[in-house]
């Protein structure tokens, strides 16, 4: 007989092999129990020897079954062993209870998988093997248990509020060895170790190691811990990081920046630029500019000695100027003079869709400028935030911006040592109160330069690279009437590129000429093939144009002429003017005229009425347009007479008859000189014609060579 108490647990051993008669056959004889004494009406199970033996001894209290009842221990066996039992055919008046240890397991905790894991991977499919090796299958129940039920509870504190429901619903029906294990983790918050080794009546041989199981334990747990809060930390560093990337991003962004800078004052950091290295020896061609300009510089480097005699600076001066023509270099170079601070800011820069954004802006960045006088303040694209104040849709904000300039305007005195220098392409465009006295009150011109000018900008870019001795700058600034500061700037920078391209060692007129060529007519187009009659047709149709120009007395002078097809056109001959020119004879017009009508001759002449080609009709165009303007705006038609004809289609038919008539006459006349003089010079023609066939491009010299009738040196 063996009794189970929950309160009195002596040391129970058995043979394992015993166990199982022992659980389901208390009285057999093979196995002799005897009762101890019985406590609190509880039966102590004590079990003894009868006889050594080899196998292995298992603890009941190691394995948390002393507490079990035997009717809860039978159930367990079942459900780990279905069948185990009945194999044996054994009959037990203990098997009382109905809820098994498992259906209890999956009802409450959802275990279910665990224990048919369990059962089907060890137990269930070896239910043959001895029960030894079940019950040492059984020792993993804990950790199965244990890591399980830790994971699901959600909180500690519902963990701790329901364990006592809980206890109460499990108190009977749980089998003491489980309670263990589910109270285990709340154990260590409500028992000490001491406590918990009296409560459990551990004999003090097994103490010591028990300690140090807890320790064991404890140390892992604290390990596990540990472990957990360095990731933890980790998580956390990276989540900062991210987060500072995040706000930088947010910063960097212009876009979506703007609400956030000014919302939070960041946008207050305007960095001034110190253009000492800019002075007035680095712009070149604007004179008058720059000596306007000079008193500024005084100015901002002694204000008291102007202030002193009374005077008034202006606050504000206005750059005018087509594109590229160097005014921001100018205003830089003002700065630099004066070695002052130089706040650049774009117009556009302050032409924001957030409502205030441009308005704080503008404050910033005065507010910068004052802190730092003197100084000079410099607004590119000065139109695109001083522009007429519209109320456009578009612009919804747009006074708020304009506003703010004219009251940070006129909120510091003249003497304060800050200047503003404003630039725009359209000073048309700009609002009558910015231009009014007291702001943008002077008025500076920075033109596109003359040949003077294009000759010293050029010189002065050539001399950053390496060009030949050969080179004749003031050439290539005859040609480029209209070219600004930067485009001759970038004409040079091509020549280089292309120099470097060929291999050659420095930049020669070959390279500036076809860096001109280029910028003004587009890219050489070599690719194109052309087959020989039409560049037959194409040389004597330049040459044409070449003959007329170099036998007509008030011609502007050859510069080259070629059949290298280029942009839109198959060929082209070059003009220069000795100088810009400002005016224009009568002489000057009709022999343009006579220019443009020799291509179109020539064809004729050469190839026959019947196939000249379309390739006159650009010349046409620039014949009649000269034509017509000295008719109805130059007053140089006798019939007309000396009056300017402007919206031509409003004219009474008759006039409108009559300037047809003269403009007629005077393309008749210049197309009868053209062919008088490619007839009379039939020779020259097609020497030249031959000559570009042979050599594709001739400059101005061997023009000359091959029509006094020289031979051309092979090139
Ligand atoms: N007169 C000049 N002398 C020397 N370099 C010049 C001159 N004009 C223009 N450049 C060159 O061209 C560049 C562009 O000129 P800049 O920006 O000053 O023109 P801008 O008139 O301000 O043009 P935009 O109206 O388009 O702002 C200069 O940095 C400079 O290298
Ligand atoms: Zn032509």
């Amino acid at each position: 007989m063996f009794s189970l108490s929950s309160t009195v647990q002596p040391q129970v051993t058995v043979p394992l092999s015993h166990l199982i008669n022992a659980f389901h056959s208390p009285k057999s004889t093979s196995v002799s129990v005897s009762a101890s004494v019985s406590h609190n009406q509880h039966r102590d199970l004590v079990l003894e020897h009868e006889a050594p033996s080899n196998e292995p001894v298992l603890n009941l209290r190691d394995l948390g079954l002393s507490e079990l009842k035997i009717g809860q221990i039978d159930q367990l066996i079942d459900s780990l062993l279905p069948g185990f039992c009945k194999g044996k055919n054994i009959s037990s008046h203990w098997r009382t209870s109905h809820v098994s240890a498992q259906s209890f397991f999956e009802n409450k905790y959802g275990y279910i998988d665990v224990f048919s894991t369990l059962r089907s991977s060890c137990l269930y499919r070896q239910h043959s093997r001895t029960l030894k090796n079940i019950c040492s299958d059984l020792q993993y129940w804990p950790v199965f248990i244990q890591s399980r039920g830790f994971k699901t509870l959600k909180s500690r504190t519902r963990r701790l509020q329901s364990t006592s429901e809980r206890l109460a619903e499990t108190q009977h029906i749980t089998p003491s060895f489980m309670k263990g294990f589910l109270l285990r983790d709340r154990g260590s918050d409500v028992e000490t170790l001491d406590k918990l080794m009296k409560t459990k009546n551990i004999p003090e041989a097994h103490q010591d190691a028990f300690k140090t199981g807890f320790a064991e334990g404890f140390l892992k747990a604290q390990a596990l811990t540990q472990k957990t809060n360095d990731s933890l930390r980790r998580t956390r560093l990276i989540l900062f990081v991210l987060l500072l990337f995040g706000i930088y991003g947010l910063l960097k962004n212009p876009f979506l920046s703007v609400r956030f800078r000014t919302t939070t004052g960041l946008d207050s950091a305007v960095d001034p630029v110190q253009m000492k290295n800019v002075t007035f020896e680095h712009v070149k061609g604007v004179e008058e500019a720059k000596q306007e300009l000079q008193e500024v510089v005084e100015f901002l480097k002694n204000p008291q000695k102007f202030t002193v005699l009374g005077g008034k600076l202006p606050k504000g001066i206005l750059l005018v100027g087509p594109p590229g023509t160097g005014k921001t270099l100018l205003a830089r170079a003002v700065a630099g003079e004066a070695d002052v601070p130089f706040y650049y800011a774009s117009g556009s820069e302050f032409d924001e869709m957030f409502v205030g954004v441009g308005a704080s802006r503008i404050r910033n960045l005065f507010r910068e400028a004052k802190a730092n006088a003197p100084c000079v303040i410099f607004i590119d694209e000065l139109d695109s935030v001083g522009g007429k104040r519209i109320e456009s849709p578009m612009h919804p904000y747009s006074r708020q911006t304009i506003n703010q300039l004219l009251a940070e305007m006129d909120g510091f005195k003249p003497n304060e040592g800050v200047i503003i220098i404003g630039a725009t392409n359209f000073p048309e465009a700009l609002d009558n109160a910015l231009i009014r006295p007291g702001r943008f009150d002077m008025q500076v011109t920075v033109p596109r330069p003359d040949v003077k000018g294009r000759t010293e900008i050029l010189k002065w870019y050539l001399n950053k690279i390496k060009f030949d001795q050969s080179v004749d700058p003031e050439i290539i600034a005859r040609g480029t009437v209209g070219f600004s500061g930067a485009e001759l700037e970038n004409l040079v920078n091509q020549a280089a590129l292309k120099a470097a391209v060929d291999g050659k060692e420095m930049v020669t007129m070959k390279e500036l000429e076809f860096s001109k060529d280029k910028i003004l007519m587009g890219p050489e187009r070599r690719s194109v093939e052309i087959d020989n009659k039409n560049k037959t047709i194409t040389a004597y149709h330049e040459s044409g144009h070449a003959i007329i120009a170099y036998y007509t007395k008030d011609a502007m002078p050859i510069n080259k002429a070629t059949i290298m097809p280029r942009g839109p056109t198959l060929g082209h001959v070059s003009l220069l003017p000795e100088n810009d020119r400002w005016n224009e004879t009568r002489a000057q017009l009709l022999a343009q005229m006579d220019v443009s009508m020799g291509g179109r001759v020539a064809e004729e002449l050469i190839f026959g009425t019947d196939h000249i080609t379309t390739g006159a009709s650009s010349d046409f165009d620039n014949a009649t347009k000269i034509a017509k303007r000295m008719v109805t705006k130059f007053g140089m038609s006798e019939k007309l007479g000396v009056m300017t004809y402007n919206d031509t289609g409003k004219l009474s038919p008759e006039t409108q008859s009559a300037i047809e008539q003269e403009i007629r006459i005077l393309l008749r006349d210049s197309y009868e000189r053209a062919k008088h003089i490619l007839k009379t010079h039939a020779k020259e023609h097609k020497n030249l014609a031959e000559a570009l066939l042979t050599y594709e491009t001739l400059d101005a010299k061997e023009i000359q060579i091959v029509l006094e009738g020289k031979k051309l040196e092979l090139r």
